[in-house]
């Protein structure tokens, strides 16, 4: 059993309050993501698990032993954890090949000759790399360097693999080969690892569940992927899932509206309103429409950008910008790319309202 469970940690350094009660369970055999803004906490928090840190109070178990205590004085050293990691800046060695960084850690743990090098065959295999042992780190790309990583990490048969954003430094083709080739390794050996990242596209396609923290450190939402995605549980982790537009709403005789003006978004509400309601929608979730009409909104298209399978048009709408994203084959088969300063009708194809307090802390994409 490789559950990691986390009880009512408590870690501040000096003012700094990183983490009040932090709770969370990491499940046998699970890929588990932490998906947070910039300096919420997520390193830290492997650290933490890892044994590089102790919290200033509270409970860390790995397979229901005790690992950090320190009401108790437990502290179990890094080394004794049964852990892999793999940092972003975790260099493999330059001066040794491949099979000489994978076997290293078995070397200092003394483990016989023949052992070693069958796991460190078989390591070396998991992630892809079979014919290129002899190699030195110079000779290969940055996504084979980030595998021998992986496979040095992976060879000591951890029951655990804690990943701090490992592919940030990768280009976006060899991103999106590695996470997969992560994913699939993790579904291979069946070890539980925990991913740390800030980008919610690597914790969507890697992830079973993935918790969603804010810039204080609060965990929002732990869920699969999709439940996030779909059901986000305030306007933070909405905005922090991908491009949105928050749209001011307000209530009037049960219809909704882009607030202070007339522009009627729905005829009925859906739901409990909150307090300073704001409307949340993808740019997928407008539909545009080549004529206004009569009590459908409507929007001044501003600029228009091809960006190959998708067209992104932004719109003045209610004094504020809207985005709208169309698949192209679409928006040219339904006469839906604009000119600037066209007039469109707008229909939304959602409805989720979220309180506008929750809609603090994201940094938005440019
Ligand atoms: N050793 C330390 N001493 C003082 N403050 C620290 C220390 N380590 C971390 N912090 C602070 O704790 C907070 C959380 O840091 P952490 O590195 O966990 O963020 P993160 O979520 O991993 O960010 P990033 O995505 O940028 O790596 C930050 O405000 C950071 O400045």
């Amino acid at each position: 059993m490789a559950e990691v469970k986390i009880e009512h940690v408590r870690k501040a350094y000096g003012q700094k309050v990183v983490y009040k009660d932090l709770n969370l369970t990491i499940n046998d055999g699970e890929c588990f993501t932490l998906l947070g803004p910039s300096g919420c906490g997520k390193t830290v928090m492997l650290r933490m698990i890892a044994g590089f840190e102790s919290p200033d109070a509270g409970t860390i178990k790995i397979g229901g032993v005790m690992q950090s205590s320190p009401a108790d004085k437990i502290m179990v050293p890094p080394d004794e954890r049964s852990l892999g990691v793999v940092f972003q800046d975790y260099a493999v060695w330059p001066h040794m090949t491949v099979k000489e960084n994978v076997i290293y850690p078995l070397k200092m743990q003394k483990v016989e000759k023949g052992e070693a090098e069958r796991r460190t065959q078989e390591a070396i295999k998991n992630v892809n790399l079979t014919g290129l042992e002899d190699r030195l780190p110079s000779q290969l790309s940055g996504g084979q360097q980030q595998r021998v990583a992986l496979a040095r990490a992976l060879v000591a048969e951890p029951k655990i693999m804690l990943l701090d954003e490992p592919l940030t430094n990768l280009d976006a083709n060899l991103r999106e080969e590695m996470r997969f080739e992560i994913r699939a390794l993790q579904k291979r050996t069946g070890v539980t690892v925990l991913y740390v990242t800030h980008d919610q596209e690597i914790a969507l396609a890697i992830s079973d569940r993935l918790a969603v923290l804010d810039q204080h450190g609060n965990i929002c939402q732990i869920g699969t992927p999709v439940d996030v995605f779909e059901n986000p549980v305030n306007a933070f982790v909405f905005r922090f899932m991908g491009i949105s537009n928050m749209i001011p709403v307000e209530v009037r005789g049960g219809k909704l509206y882009a607030k202070g003006t007339d522009e009627l978004l729905s005829e009925e509400v859906k739901g409990e309103v909150p307090e300073n309601p704001v409307l949340g929608c993808r740019p997928s979730d407008i539909d545009l429409l080549r004529e206004p009409q009569p009590g459908v909104p409507t929007a001044v298209v501003k600029r228009v950008n091809l960006l190959g399978p998708i067209v992104d048009q932004r719109l003045e709408f209610a004094g504020m910008e809207l985005r709208s994203q169309i698949d192209t084959h679409k928006a040219v088969d339904g006469n839906l790319i604009f000119n600037e300063g066209d007039r469109v009708g707008i229909r939304l194809a959602n409805q989720l309202l979220f309180d506008s307090r929750t809609m603090e802390g994201v940094i938005e994409d440019a």
